[in-house]
């Protein structure tokens, strides 16, 4: 993929999570316990993968992140850097889901248009803004055409293309590989690599792929299985550019296999406990 459209504007703001728990009420049982003391920080300008055992919570946490779920306790802060660090403003903020979420009746481009249309761009404007977005995933050329006539993959880059259009500060990706199959999978995580590292836009990955995690982050947060807390935090310091090549890097399997060692026994707990509830 060429670099993205317009790189955002340089991202300043620390997003600090501090001391979050979440609970999710129950009318009838128990309650869900999803989320007990975390603590985090997400750099501006960075990638931070979560990674964690299925049901720990790493969607409610970018959920709190983005301002969708209002945690039970603790915290979230958005620390504006500068010469003195103040409290400021949620950064702005786009998402990008496993699900394709498109609109099967607007063409590709509209799609892409659609955040900017409804924050009132004029048509001129937002369309070239979505053509260049389109361009930064390698899209051109299917600007005029519909969702059901791409591929799967080309789809997940259109939703990728549709959170650039609206140079986001922050870029948050919810399993954004997951309903792909293995090879597309691995061709869009170099892409995305290289996207994030040429566009300097601060990013926030939930994945359950340690490859994708190494490939794409700066900062990898292993979670515990529920309820939800940071069992470590590791900097994944391998040299950028990274692509498939990178997994050959003897570095590639020192972290590799201490995320796989802290995520196996998390799996194995979450699998005890969904056991035990079923
Ligand atoms: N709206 C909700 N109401 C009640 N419980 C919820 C709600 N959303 C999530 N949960 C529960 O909270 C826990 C954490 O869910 P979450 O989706 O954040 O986990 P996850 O780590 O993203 O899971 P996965 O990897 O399977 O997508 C799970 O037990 C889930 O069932």
């Amino acid at each position: 993929m060429p670099p993205a459209p317009a790189a955002a504007a340089p991202a300043a703001t620390v997003i600090a999570v501090e001391d979050i728990g979440l609970t999710f009420p129950s009318k009838s049982g128990e309650a869900t316990v999803a989320l007990f003391d975390v603590s985090c920080r997400f750099a501006p300008g960075k990638v931070t993968a979560i990674i964690g055992p299925s049901g720990c919570g790493k969607s409610t946490l970018l959920q709190i992140v983005r301002g969708f779920l209002t945690p039970t306790r603790g915290k979230l802060r958005f620390v504006r850097l500068g010469a003195e660090d103040t409290a400021g403003a949620p950064p702005h903020m786009a998402t990008v889901w496993q699900a394709f979420n498109l609109f099967p009746w607007r063409t590709i481009i509209d799609n892409v248009a659609f955040g900017l249309e409804v924050a009132g761009v004029a048509k001129a404007e937002r369309l070239a803004r979505a053509k260049k977005a389109l361009a930064a995933v390698d899209l051109s050329g299917f600007e005029q055409k519909y969702p059901r006539q791409l591929s799967g993959g080309m789809r997940q880059r259109v939703g990728i293309a549709r959170a650039l259009v609206m140079e986001p500060e922050v870029l948050l990706l919810d399993e954004p590989f997951g309903a792909l199959d293995a090879q597309t999978r691995l061709v869009l995580q170099e892409q995305l690599a290289t996207l994030v590292e040429t566009s300097g836009t601060t990013a926030i990955l939930v994945t359950h792929s340690i490859e994708e995690a190494i490939l794409l982050a700066d900062t990898i947060l292993v979670m515990t299985a529920r309820p939800g807390r940071i069992a470590a935090e590791i900097v994944n310091d391998l040299p950028h550019p990274r692509s498939m090549a990178t997994t050959h890097d003897p570095g590639f399997s020192v972290l590799f296999d201490r995320i796989y060692g802290l995520l196996r026994q998390e799996v194995i707990r979450a699998m005890a406990t969904e056991g035990g509830d079923a």
